[in-house]
């Protein structure tokens, strides 16, 4: 089997640091050096889009949900800043009423888009930007309307309005820091690992125990904080709100794209990409305004369209392709290294733990696609430390059985039962009550989290038992080694082959530490070596006490591994009993094998 490797990601890391470092810096003290007005106005405004950009990638890039509307929050933190104050209330105070309005307005208006799949958040978010635009302009007792607001002229630190600039830069700068922070530690820990698995693949996120709902409910709402606390600072900043102002359309695609030009899902892609944008918009503006009608958005747009032609990874992704040739990172080819888990062989059995209590019990399984009767009264168990087969032709609807044993799909009718820690049988429902009960699964098309590396994808597996980082990676690197992966662990996962794809699989879910492993075709694909060593490696798992089902087309497989075997044809169980009784069976012959089969020796 062949894999591709990388070189570890962190070895650009002391330079990427020092980088991030200095232009924080710069940002912080270029103008300070300056002293100009319009200068000191450019860098506050960095901050402010490097800050709210930075919250937009919390959700549009971690959680993958592109929102068009985030404006929607800035605006609500703008509008509460500038009442409270008006009221007598320090915006300080306003800033925290403002950040939690917006959070709940954010986890009202996501929650029904996250329930569902496609394009509904970005298009709710531009709704919803309107209907608060509206609001804005319906309750002129409280907004003024379309006149606007102007906040009251209180001067000093406690009323976050200035005649010099520089107080204005520290909190700018300071809100920006303050977003970076929550945006680097969301990515460094779990909440950051569910978000990018949530992003790259739903279902195989839902079967590691990931409550994919609640961790984008959890980005959104930290990302409409962090927006409304600099709404109310860039409204005390103006002195001046609007509804056109606040809840602007292009200001929230603004937003989106800095963090897209920079690098979307990268921790300080946003800020580079405002750091580059907002000169380039100002001084366009600045300079071109006057002169013709449009022109500066049109050298902006100019710039986008370059930027995204030359950079569509953005700029984090150019500077990193950059530091991956300076340290000789290209992509090679390896061989794959033996599975070490294998504590015996296929061809060497020796004394196995003894197969023990009933752990799932499968009744009456029955589902309708429509008119196709795809599984009819399904019933099976499945015992302690036992392997049992599931086979059967093309759709003869194993798959289906799997879906509905791991909670991806409901039954119309019949039940399915796991025994839990305590002795007890429960009916699980969701993925998450399956996984809860140490039920895990593979998936027949591999479903790795791309963007991810190895150790990466196995430590979202990890994090089921261990909520600590470390920990988790810990776990995951003990899991490679077991899995004969550990020589990858720094590889991206899209750099492997269907074998090593498959491996992986299996991996991420051994690390969630199962006591019920479903493997839906596990060998389908891969090669002869990798078959024994997949069978060496399924042998291990069950002699650790580890029941296991297994769909599989690779015969030689099954008539090694299996205790029991069942097949499955037209939705319906055919046979069922020792895999060498099951391949005599002549109605399993007529139905999947074929007569040739029926001839070899097995
Ligand atoms: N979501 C769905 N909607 C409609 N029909 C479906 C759906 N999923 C599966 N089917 C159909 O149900 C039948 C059983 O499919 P299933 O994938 O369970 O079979 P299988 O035994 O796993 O087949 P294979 O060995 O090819 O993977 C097939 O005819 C398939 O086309």
């Amino acid at each position: 089997m062949t894999f591709t490797k990388t070189l570890p990601a962190s070895r650009g890391l002391p330079l990427a640091a020092m980088g991030v470092v200095a232009l924080l810096a710069a940002l912080f003290l270029i103008p300070v050096v300056i002293g100009d007005e319009f200068v000191y106005h450019i860098f506050i405004t960095i901050c402010l889009f490097a800050g709210l950009s930075t919250a937009w990638n919390i959700v549009g890039g971690y959680a993958g949900q592109l929102s068009l509307g985030h404006a929607m929050f800035y605006g609500i933190g703008g509008y509460a800043g500038v009442i409270l104050m008006n009221m007598g209330i320090s915006p300080w105070l306003g800033m925290f009423v403002g950040a939690g309005v917006a959070a709940l307005v954010a986890v009202v208006v996501s929650y029904p888009c996250f329930r569902l799949q496609g394009p509904f958040f970005a298009l709710a978010t531009i709704a919803f930007l309107e209907v608060f635009r509206v609001l804005a302009l319906h309750f002129r007792g409280l907004t003024g309307g379309a006149m606007g607001l102007m906040i009251q002229l209180k001067l000093g630190w406690e009323w976050m309005v200035f005649r010099e600039r520089l107080p204005a830069l520290i909190i700018a700068f300071g809100l920006m820091l303050v977003c970076l922070a929550v945006a680097h530690l969301i990515r460094s820990h779990r909440l950051g690992f569910y978000l990018v698995a949530t992003r790259e693949r739903e279902s195989a996120a839902r079967a590691a125990g990931v409550q994919t709902v609640k961790v984008r409910l959890i980005a959104v709402a930290v990302s409409a904080a962090l927006a409304a606390m600099l709404g109310t600072f860039h409204a005390m900043y103006l002195t001046f709100i609007e509804p056109a102002a606040m809840f602007s359309l292009s200001f929230s695609i603004q937003i989106a794209m800095f963090a897209l030009i920079g690098g979307i899902g990268t921790i300080y892609g946003p800020l580079l990409g405002a750091a580059l944008l907002v000169p380039v918009t100002e001084f366009a503006r600045g300079m071109l305004g006057a002169e013709a009608l449009g022109l500066h958005g049109f050298v902006y747009g100019v710039v986008l369209v370059l930027a995204v032609l030359f950079m569509p990874n953005g700029i984090m992704g150019a500077l990193q392709r950059f530091t991956a040739r300076r340290t000789g990172g290209e992509e090679q080819a390896v061989q794959a290294g033996p599975v070490v888990a294998a504590a015996r062989t296929a061809e060497s059995p020796e004394e196995r733990p003894a197969i023990g209590r009933e752990v799932m019990r499968v009744e009456n399984l029955d589902k309708h696609f429509g008119g196709l009767h795809v599984t009819n009264n399904v019933s099976f168990s499945l015992r302690e430390g036992e392997i049992l087969g599931l086979i059967g032709p093309n759709g003869a609807g194993k798959t289906t059985v799997f879906n509905m044993i791991s909670g991806f799909l409901q039954p119309d009718s019949g039940s399915v039962s796991v025994l839990d820690r305590e002795g007890r049988f429960q009916n699980p429902v969701t993925p998450g009550d399956f996984a809860a009960l140490g039920v895990g699964r593979t998936f027949q098309i591999v479903q790795p989290f791309a963007a991810m590396t190895v150790e990466e994808n196995i430590m979202v597996g990890a994090f089921y038992r261990h909520h600590d980082v470390n920990d988790a990676r810990e776990a995951a690197r003990e899991t490679a080694h077991r899995m004969g992966l550990a020589p990858w662990l720094n590889a991206e996962a899209r750099g492997l082959t269907i074998g090593g794809l498959k491996r992986l699989e299996v991996a991420r879910v051994m690390a969630m530490e199962p006591r019920i492993l479903l493997l839906d075709e596990v060998m389908a694909g891969i090669n002869q070596t990798d078959v024994r060593r997949a069978i060496d490696l399924m042998l291990s798992i069950r002699d650790t006490g580890v029941s296991i089902i297994a769909i599989e087309h690779v015969m030689q497989a099954v008539m090694s591994l299996s205790d029991r075997v069942i097949v499955l044809n037209s939705g319906e169980i055919v046979a069922e009993g020792k895999p060498h009784d099951v391949v005599r069976d002549p109605d399993v012959i007529e139905a999947y094998l074929g007569k040739d089969f029926a001839h070899a020796q097995y």
